[in-house]
């Protein structure tokens, strides 16, 4: 099974519009995404905080009944949250402070000692690690050497190819799922994923054991209900 892990960035950026107290009220949003049927919260906190802000990961640690899976690049701030919070998941993400979203996956070559480390502290915090990556079975390979317990990997180039060429599209990434798979490695994926492009990569992937989905999500609900929307995605990994 596929689990459904809703990222809830962008209920906190139309929040932020208004101030920190502001409609929509980002945890009832949390609450009422598990009541829906997702089995886990995803926050993306960046350093300028511009849409979850550093108390919002503490506010929804007391509250998340699913898993809370929050997502960054390790700086001393990040690391700093996550030793307080202690999340289910941590999702390394290599972005830089001022991207406008993530935009690269991890050099788990050129950075396997760095992570290791990171990994292993992690670790003694209880949390679940996983490391966003492009789909390059060298990453994956290196990846496994640094402990994490699952890598996520990057869909952006299958969600901008898959219109034109599905099964190209997905090629390296049921290749990266299976090295992954037999690395012992367990296998997320997130960015860009749709109501479109979803079905086919869970039909490819049979080791997918976590999506995280927001921007779309929360887009597709302005039309559809959140309630709805959330069931639609879910029903997409049947
Ligand atoms: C890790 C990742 O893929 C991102 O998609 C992400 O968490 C979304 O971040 P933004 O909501 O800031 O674009
Ligand atoms: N890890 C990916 C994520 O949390 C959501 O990405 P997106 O659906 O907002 O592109």
């Amino acid at each position: 099974m596929t689990k459904l892990s809703v990222n809830i960035n962008k209920i906190a950026t139309l929040r932020n519009a208004r101030g920190p107290h502001a409609r929509p009220d980002l945890l009832q949003a949390a609450r009422d995404i598990e009541r829906f049927g997702a089995e886990g919260i995803t926050v993306h906190p960046r350093p300028d905080e511009r849409h979850i802000r550093y108390q919002d990961v503490r506010d929804l640690q007391h509250l998340v009944t699913t898993e809370l899976n929050v997502e960054g690049n390790p700086t001393p701030d990040f690391m700093a949250l996550v030793r307080e919070v202690r999340p289910a998941q941590v999702t390394l993400v290599p972005d830089a402070p001022d991207a406008l979203t993530s935009n690269a996956g991890w050099d788990t070559v050129g950075q396997q000692a760095y992570l290791k480390d990171i990994v292993a502290e992690l670790h003694g915090l209880g949390s679940r690690v996983s490391i966003f990556l492009d789909p390059d079975l060298a990453l994956v390979d290196a990846a496994a050497a640094t402990g994490t317990d699952r890598i996520e990997l990057y869909t952006e180039a299958y969600a901008r190819q898959y219109a034109a060429d599905r099964a190209a599209a997905v090629a390296p990434y049921r290749a990266a799922a299976a090295r992954a798979g037999q690395l012992g490695l367990g296998v997320n994926a997130g960015h860009d994923l749709d109501l479109d492009n979803l079905a086919f990569l869970h039909q490819q992937l049979p080791e997918l054991a976590e999506v995280s989905i927001g921007h779309a999500l929360v887009a597709d609900a302005l039309y559809l209900g959140l309630e709805n929307t959330v069931q639609l995605y879910k029903r997409q990994l049947r």
